[in-house]
């Protein structure tokens, strides 16, 4: 089977687990470290916000490495060969994600020392694998005028793979119109958008891409979907490098480290409470 399919595979078995068992491996309260499983809004909450948006249950993975993120497991017996699985998707798609990056490098026409200080930003151990289930709406359940699954954002790290199943619902907005396009799932197609901090490193020359997941009118089936954050050291300058801003222009961002970028969203986020966010 292919790689993927055994993903998707492994996805479900975990969803498939029952709560008290997908509750051995805890996502905190807390948003470090951001990994382990996180349930699904209660559709009571739901009903009183009168908004379909972020029902989803999830499961993160990341680098074992990673000591502020360390990883969240379920008991081996609970789901045997999870960890072993994830672990080498992981790997592998941090593989794929170094050879994007090298694409990405080439086509912005950063300096040799510039690719040099985006590669090392990128060293493999700060990137997160996130299994998304969003479960079947009931067919009871009310209609509301802003539903989705999840609403329109973008991504705060450098770039992001997203695979899913063939149940549809990403779209990306097509800036030049306005509109949403849907991402069709298709054999053999990566897609990908590009975060917040490519953005800046790249000055904007690659905008960060707006997407969302809608619930198709007609269509109200249970949804898996895979994406794969690369994220840049936490701790590093994220600033336009200097090739991306023309001569006598001024850079568009200031500099900032990716966690002084997220603690400022976090206070967005907690102000506004608006729970789009995703990552
Ligand atoms: O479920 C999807 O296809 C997209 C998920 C997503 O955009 C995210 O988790 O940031
Ligand atoms: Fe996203």
């Amino acid at each position: 089977m292919e790689l993927l399919e055994r993903a998707f595979d492994m996805s479900k078995k975990l969803f498939d687990l029952p709560l008290e068992d997908k509750l051995k491996a805890p996502h905190p309260k807390i948003m470090t470290p951001h990994r382990g499983y996180s349930g699904v809004r209660d559709l009571e909450t739901i009903k009183s916000l009168k908004r379909i948006s972020d029902y989803k249950e999830s499961y993160e993975i990341g680098s074992d490495e990673n000591r502020e993120h360390y990883n969240i497991w379920l008991p081996e017996q609970v789901l045997p060969g999870f960890r072993d699985f994830t672990t080498q998707l992981y790997w592998k798609l941090s593989d794929v994600a170094t050879a994007i990056l090298e694409a990405l490098i080439l086509s912005v026409g950063f300096s040799e020392e510039e690719a040099k200080y985006v590669r090392k930003l990128h060293n493999g151990h700060t990137n997160q694998l996130r299994l998304l289930h969003y479960p079947t709406m009931p067919h009871d359940f009310p209609q509301y005028e802003d539903q989705s699954r999840l609403g329109a954002h973008t991504d705060w790290e450098s770039f992001t793979f997203l695979f899913q199943d063939s149940h549809q619902g990403l779209e990306f907005l097509d800036r030049e119109t306005g509109e949403f396009v849907a991402a069709t799932p298709k054999p053999d197609t990566l897609y990908m958008n590009i975060g917040e901090m490519f953005m800046r490193l790249s000055n904007g020359y690659y905008p960060a891409g707006i997407h969302r997941v809608v619930i198709p009118a007609s269509y109200r089936s249970s949804r898996y979907s895979i994406p794969f954050f690369v994220s840049p050291d936490p701790d590093a300058v994220i600033v336009p490098q200097p090739s991306c801003v023309a001569a006598g222009q001024k850079r568009r961002y200031e500099p900032i480290t990716y966690r002084g970028f997220l603690n400022a969203q976090f206070k967005r986020i907690h102000v506004q409470k608006n729970p789009n966010r995703s990552q």
